[in-house]
Parts: structure tokens; C-alpha cells; sequence
């Protein structure tokens, strides 16, 4: 019998009834024990769902409170020591390093938080010592996860980061030189404690995750699988067996990391189908093959004539009794479910599966494929008829679209003038001060802010009077900046719900959702649209809102843009279409924007491009220069519409821009924000080596903790960057936008970075 699997659910709940429950924790509205019984519950109804929709491998210790990797580093004793020292209680020591703690005497920023490979998720990085040790929690999560389900009559599959790629995802703590891959001596015990642990208490199987595998792995990283795993396996029957998992990539780069002596290997057939013979060829004599074909990345309903002949062509080599039917991956990164989605138009819903769906599909592929396709014929039949109706509807097609397209000429992607002329030309216009101060864009989305939005989308109030509302903000927002005495301004995005879903909602081409939430990181969630068919902007987006701005502002105000990389990595895209195609029209309509901001009299234009280092393919080559050269391109189409003197900024909050540097450059935005605050300055030694001419405004601080920065802190990190980069091109601002901030600490942080900046100000101006 083929088996059906689920490598992870999304925890939020289907009402976002986690984030309910984490955020009133922080606010003191919820106790310790509501909220984890909260927790219990939501685990329960998520393993209810995977049951009745008669999955057979049902994943457990894929819910976190924060997120799954603070929860091994907690579990394994890797807290480092300003955290385990503060006196605070498990719970609470895992939201510090989740988020930060400044409360009774304790001032601990967070630990690092990062992209999860390519996907909108952020993971807490392992943070080592060099004199690490590991210790295993006296009462570890996954087990006591996987009792919870027994008790509840369902027999789970329990989910690890496995040992390599642990190490491998985290780093040294600052002023540690650890290797943390030379750590795995030491961490591996606590694998082996876990997993006879979870064996007693039941555990037959445990997905290990390795995805690490999908990499360029340093030769040190890819040589610790060999070692790593036959240790494992010499512990025999002691431990439940090992489903070595895979996913965001193909393995075949890596196939001899790929343990011999294993239960089972999880691959990703969505990204890479054509990895299939190849993994293969290379099992060992009994291992299983589980078949990940139904996307954990997107919401597309599965192809299931496609999936079912990809299950079929493992089944021959394999036989059924080696095949197991999964998802490609988590389904961490898809919404709850489809039925809560009473607003979209049928014809396009029944293009769609979110993560309940796909659950119930995993079970019909294995069934198809187990029983016979007569099994599953109506399933079949039905799936048949959505995929034709997606494929010919007119919805998807727009010729005008495509025309403009055809039509692009080389000189669409470069300005009128090269920098050292275009920054005269703005600081003419602008005359900033050195170490101009700006934030990001976006000010604290207060709950007053959300709830009028949810007014004027209820129609509870009409569209004059969230316009004044939004308004008010703008002007209270322009009052604020000129008390903290910042020099370019921003109208601080109140009417905007996110990012790119503003966009998203406001562009032909797209549909939108009322509840599909996606967890990005901690409590926070976004609501990505989907990109339906071709992209064209039918009105101008922003511009009412910013015109208003400027009119009230007495110093350079910001127009603020999503640039089109982003707006497509942070969409559920179009699988139809080649992501350059998609993010071309996204260029186009944000160039439209960017010419009418310029001509509502903007000076300044930032188009946030974060999502761009976030697309770049997980391994180098080919694959990774085509996608800058498009990537790039898109960029460049969409902001160089604009006369010299109007400066373009862009924004990156992920830091790791080292291995892209060259792209970076080749944007050609005039001045460029990054964050910095966490990482080590050096970092920026890269502008000095490639010099960079232009201007950069790496974070001085981290905004995703409530924490504020003292005036000294911030001190010390411009004297870093100093270090770097010279005077005349460094602007002072945070890491990205406050939106997730309250105004008190904002207000507070804001004060210090303009008082420090004005140190460097007087001090350099001697
Ligand atoms: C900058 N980042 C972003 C990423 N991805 C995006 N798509 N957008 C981003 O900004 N990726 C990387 C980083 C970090 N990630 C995030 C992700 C999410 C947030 C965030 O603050 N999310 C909010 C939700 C934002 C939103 O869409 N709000 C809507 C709906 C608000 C709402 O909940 N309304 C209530 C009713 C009102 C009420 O009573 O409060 C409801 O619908 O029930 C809006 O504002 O209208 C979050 O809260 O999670 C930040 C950074
Ligand atoms: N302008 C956006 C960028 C976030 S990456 C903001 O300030 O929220
Ligand atoms: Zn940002």
C-alpha cells in the first residue's frame, strides 16, 4: 500500500488564533496556561483535520509557539548565557530570543532571525559558543508533542531539524569564532537521547529534515552526513526509523551525503521533477521513496494526472510498499484552508488548494495509486475539469499586456545620466545635511488604524471618511518627524494592510483572499495575492496618498513603492508562466507609478526591493545569474522613468548581501537602506572592495524586537560603519519599517538615531 503523508500544518489556526493568543501572552491579556492550552488545542484541530482527511502519516512537533528552530535550540540547551541567566521561566526565555526582552531589570535583544531558505518564513539561527555544550531538555517538546496525539488516538510522525543542517543554518555568537559544523560531535548525543525517547514513547518513524542538502554544502558540511547518520542508524531498533527529508531543491549534487542505511528519503518533485530517476538509482536496497508532489509553497490545485504519473514512474522501480505520497514540503508556507474563502469568484476558487486541501490531495494520490484510479474517479474527473477551465480561461490573457511587453527597448532600463552627475543634480534640489536621517517608510499600524480599515472594507464607513482618517494619520505622522527633526520624510504607509497585498489589490491580474494567512514569523502573518492571470495597473496606486504627504511637509517627502521582484516573490505566483514574464509586468505598471509620484511633484522615490536576495536560486550557476539578469532588469525598468534630479532609494532588510553584491550595484539606485544592525560591520567592507560609489544607509538598529537602541549603541555602530564607509555616503536610519513597532519605543529609538547622527554631524563638520 502506497501511504499518504504531511511533512508540516500551519499552525496559526483558521482564524489566526495563535497569533490571537501569542500576542495577548505579550500583552498580559492572556495568561502562561491559556495560552499553551490554546496551543494544545489548535495542535489537536490541526491533526483532527489531517485524519479525517484520511492522511496516514501525520507529522507532530511541526507547531511552534515562535518558531521550530528557537524551539530545538531551547530543547538542546544551546541558550546562550544572557538569556539563561535572566531568571525567566521556559516560556519566556524562548520569546526573548524570539523577540527580545526589556522588562523587570532583563534588556536582551533577540537572536537573529532569518530567511528560511527562499520561502516568506523566518527562522531564530543557532547561536554557538565555542566552548558550546548540548544538553537535552528534561521534558523535550517532540515528545511530549507526540503523547499529546497518542493520547488523542493519533499516531504522528514527529518532525526534526536533523544535526547537519542545524549546525549548518546557525553561526557563532558575536566575538565566537566557532565553526558550528565542528560541533556535531558534541550535539549528536542529544539526537540519539531525543530519538530513543521518542521510540519508547511510541515513535515508529521521525521525519529528520536535512534541507540543508539542497545547497552548495562546504565540503565539511557535506562529509557530516556520512559519519553522522551511520551513527544514528548503529542504534538499531533503539530509535523509531529515519525519514530523511528534503525539500526547495534537487539532491543530486549532493547524492553521496544521502545516508545508505535509511528508512526512507523525502525529495521535492514539485521544484525539481526531474531528480526522480537519479535519487533513485541511488537508494539504498530497501530505503523508501517519499514522493513529494503536491506544492507546500503555493496554492495551485495539484495536477493530479501529472502527480499520479510521477507516483507511477517511482512505483515501477520501486513497487508500492517503497512509495510514499507527500507533500513537497511543509505546509507551513500555505494558508488554512480554502473554505474559509466566501468572497472569491467561483471560477477562479476552484483553481485553488490550501493546506487542508492539499491534505485531503495527498490522500487521493495515494489512493489512486494504491487502489486503481476507479478508486478516486470522480476526485479524478473533477481535478481534470478545474485544470482545463484554469487553462483556457480568458482570465489569464491579456494581449495589451503582452504588447507593451514585446516593445521594451534597452534604453528602458537606464537613467538619463550616470550618478556622480544625477547626485549633484538632487543634493541641488534637496540639500540634506550629511548623515541625512529618513526611516524606512512604514510608522506603527496601530489597532485604531486596522480597525478603520476593517470599517471601511465592511463599508461600515465610506470612502471620504477613511480618507480623512487616513489623512489625520499622514499629518499627525509629518508632525511627529518634525519633532524628531528627521531630514527626508515618509508618510509613514498607514493606509497600506501590507506591502504587497496593497499592491496586489490594486493591480488587474491578481485575486485576493480574505483569510489566507501565512505565518512570516512569530505572530506575525501576511496575506499574499495571487497572481492570476497578466499584471496591468488599471489607476495610479499611491499617488493621492503621497501627493497629500508632500503638500503638508516641509522637507523632502518619500513616494514609497514595492518593486516588482518583490511583489511577485511575496504573491502566491502564477505556475503557468515564468516568474521573468510575471515580474516584467509587474515593472511595467510600477514604472507607470514611479512617472506619475515623480510628476505629483515627489523628489524622492524608494521602490523596497527585500524579496530580491530572498529569489535568488539556492545554488550558484546558471540558474542564479539568469535569474539577476532578470531580476535586475525588472528593477531598473521600473524606476529609471525619472529625471536626474528625482533620487530613487531602494530598501533591503536581509543582510546577506555579500553573495549578490554585484546585482546590488547594478540596481543603480542612488541611495540604498540595508539591514545591518545585527550583523558583524565588516560585512560592509564589500562596498569598500567593489567601491561602491553611491549611497547606503546600513540599519543602525534592529525593529523587530520592542527594544530600544541607547543613543551610545547607535553611536558605536555608525563609528563601525565608519570604518567602511565614508561620510558623504552614509545616511542614518533603522534596519527597515516600524509598522510592527509601537509609537512609544518608536519615538524612543528615533530620538537616539537622530541625536547620534547629529553627533557624527558636528563632529565631522569640523
Ligand atoms: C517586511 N516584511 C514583509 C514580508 N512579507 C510581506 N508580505 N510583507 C512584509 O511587510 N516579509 C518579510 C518582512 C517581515 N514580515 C512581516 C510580515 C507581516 C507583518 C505584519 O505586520 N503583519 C500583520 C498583518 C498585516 C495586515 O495585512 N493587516 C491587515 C489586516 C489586519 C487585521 O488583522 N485586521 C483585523 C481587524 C482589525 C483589528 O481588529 O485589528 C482582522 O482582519 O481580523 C490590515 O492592516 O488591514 C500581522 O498582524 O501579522 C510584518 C512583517
Ligand atoms: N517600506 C516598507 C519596507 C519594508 S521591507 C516598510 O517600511 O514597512
Ligand atoms: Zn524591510
Amino acid at each position: 500500500m502506497v501511504q499518504s503523508a504531511v511533512l508540516g500544518f500551519p499552525r496559526m489556526g483558521v482564524n489566526r488564533d495563535l497569533k490571537k493568543a501569542t500576542e495577548a501572552y505579550w500583552a498580559g491579556n492572556l495568561s502562561q496556561a491559556d495560552l499553551l492550552a490554546e496551543a494544545k488545542r489548535l495542535r489537536l484541530a490541526h491533526w483532527k483535520i489531517q485524519k479525517d482527511a484520511g492522511v496516514d502519516v501525520i507529522p507532530s512537533n511541526d507547531f511552534a509557539l515562535y518558531d521550530q528552530i528557537l524551539a530545538q535550540i531551547q530543547d538542546f540547551g544551546a541558550v546562550p548565557e544572557r538569556y539563561s541567566s535572566a531568571g525567566l521561566d521556559r516560556v519566556d526565555e524562548y520569546f526573548a530570543m524570539g523577540r527580545g526582552h526589556q522588562k523587570g531589570g532583563v534588556d536582551v535583544p533577540s537572536l537573529e532571525m532569518v530567511k528560511w531558505f527562499d520561502s516568506n518564513y523566518h527562522y531564530v539561527k543557532p547561536t554557538l559558543q565555542d566552548n558550546q555544550t548540548f544538553t537535552l531538555a528534561s521534558s523535550p517538546k517532540a515528545v511530549n508533542e507526540f503523547v499529546e496525539a497518542k493520547e488523542a488516538g493519533i499516531v504522528t510522525r514527529p518532525v526534526l531539524v536533523g544535526p547537519v543542517s542545524f549546525l549548518h543554518l546557525g553561526k557563532a555568537d558575536r566575538g565566537q569564532s566557532v565553526n558550528p559544523i565542528d560541533l556535531l560531535d558534541k550535539l549528536l548525543p542529544v539526537y540519539e537521547q531525543l530519538l530513543t525517547q521518542l521510540k519508547e514513547a511510541g515513535a515508529e518513524t521521525v521525519q529528520i529534515d536535512e534541507p540543508v542538502l539542497v545547497f552548495d554544502l562546504p565540503a565539511k558540511a557535506k562529509a557530516a552526513f556520512k559519519p553522522t547518520y551511520e551513527k544514528l542508524a548503529s542504534l538499531g531498533d533503539k530509535i523509531p526509523k529515519l525519514v530523511f527529508t528534503t525539500y526547495f531543491g534537487d539532491i543530486v549534487h549532493n547524492l553521496e551525503a544521502v545516508p545508505q542505511d535509511i528508512y526512507a528519503v523525502h525529495i521535492d518533485l514539485v521544484r525539481n521533477p526531474e531528480q526522480l530517476d537519479t535519487v533513485v538509482g541511488a537508494l539504498g536496497p530497501k530505503t523508501i521513496l517519499s514522493a513529494g508532489v503536491v506544492d507546500g509553497r503555493n496554492i495551485w490545485k495539484t495536477n493530479f494526472k501529472r502527480a499520479i504519473e510521477i507516483v507511477e514512474s517511482a512505483i515501477q522501480k520501486l513497487g508500492k510498499d517503497r512509495v510514499i505520497v507527500a507533500t513537497s514540503s511543509s505546509l507551513l508556507h500555505t494558508p488554512h484552508t480554502l473554505a474559509s474563502e466566501k468572497k472569491l469568484d467561483p471560477e477562479i476558487a476552484d483553481w485553488f488548494s490550501f493546506a487542508s486541501e492539499k491534505a485531503v490531495e495527498v490522500a487521493i494520490i495515494a489512493k489512486a495509486v494504491t487502489e486503481g484510479p476507479a478508486s478516486v474517479k470522480d476526485a479524478l474527473e473533477a481535478n481534470a475539469k478545474s485544470m482545463n477551465a484554469r487553462a483556457t480561461s480568458k482570465r489569464t490573457n491579456n494581449p495589451q499586456v503582452k504588447d507593451r511587453q514585446s516593445k521594451i527597448q534597452p534604453s528602458d532600463y537606464n537613467r538619463k545620466s550616470e550618478f556622480p552627475s544625477r547626485i549633484s543634480q538632487q543634493q541641488e534640489k534637496l540639500k540634506l545635511p550629511l548623515f541625512p536621517t529618513t526611516t524606512i517608510g512604514s510608522f506603527p499600524q496601530t489597532k485604531e488604524i486596522r480597525v478603520q480599515r476593517s470599517k471601511f472594507t465592511k463599508k461600515e464607513i465610506n470612502e471620504a471618511q477613511y480618507d480623512k482618517f487616513i489623512e489625520q494619520e499622514i499629518d499627525m505622522n509629518v508632525k511627529i518627524q518634525d519633532e524628531l527633526d528627521l531630514d527626508v520624510y515618509v508618510h509613514g504607509e498607514p493606509e497600506r494592510n501590507d506591502m504587497v497585498q496593497y499592491f496586489g489589490e490594486r493591480l488587474d491580474g491578481y485575486a485576493f483572499t480574505t483569510h489566507a494567512w501565512v505565518q512570516s514569523y512569530g505572530s506575525r502573518c501576511v496575506r499574499p495575492p495571487i497572481i492570476v492571470g497578466d499584471i496591468s495597473r488599471p489607476a495610479p496606486m499611491t499617488v493621492k496618498e503621497s501627493k497629500y504627504a508632500v503638500s503638508v511637509s516641509k522637507k523632502p517627502m518619500k513616494g514609497m513603492l514595492t518593486g516588482p521582484v518583490t511583489c511577485l516573490r511575496w504573491s502566491f505566483p502564477r505556475d503557468d508562466v515564468h516568474q521573468s514574464v510575471q515580474a516584467e509586468q509587474l515593472a511595467l505598471a510600477l514604472r507607470d507609478e514611479v512617472v506619475d509620484l515623480e510628476k505629483a511633484g515627489i523628489d524622492v522615490i524608494q521602490v523596497d526591493e527585500p524579496a530580491l536576495r530572498e529569489g535568488l536560486p539556492l545554488r550558484s550557476g546558471k540558474e542564479r545569474e539568469a535569474y539577476l539578469d532578470w531580476a535586475v532588469k525588472a528593477f531598473r525598468l521600473s524606476t529609471v522613468g525619472v529625471e536626474d534630479s528625482t533620487q530613487i532609494h531602494s530598501h533591503f532588510c536581509y543582510s546577506e548581501f555579500q553573495d549578490f553584491f554585484h546585482a546590488i550595484a547594478a540596481l543603480d539606485a542612488d541611495v540604498l537602506s540595508i539591514e545591518n544592525s545585527k550583523s558583524d560591520s565588516k560585512l560592509l567592507s564589500v562596498f569598500v572592495d567593489e567601491a561602491y560609489p553611491r549611497h547606503i544607509g546600513p540599519g543602525v538598529y534592529d525593529i523587530h524586537s520592542p527594544r530600544v537602541p541607547s543613543e551610545q549603541e547607535i553611536k558605536d555602530r555608525i563609528e563601525e560603519m565608519l570604518q567602511y564607509l565614508k561620510p558623504e555616503q552614509l545616511w542614518i536610519n533603522p534596519d527597515c519599517g516600524l509598522k510592527t513597532r509601537q509609537w512609544k519605543e518608536t519615538k524612543e529609538a528615533l530620538i537616539n538615531m537622530v541625536n547620534a547622527a547629529k553627533f557624527f554631524r558636528a563632529k565631522y563638520a569640523k
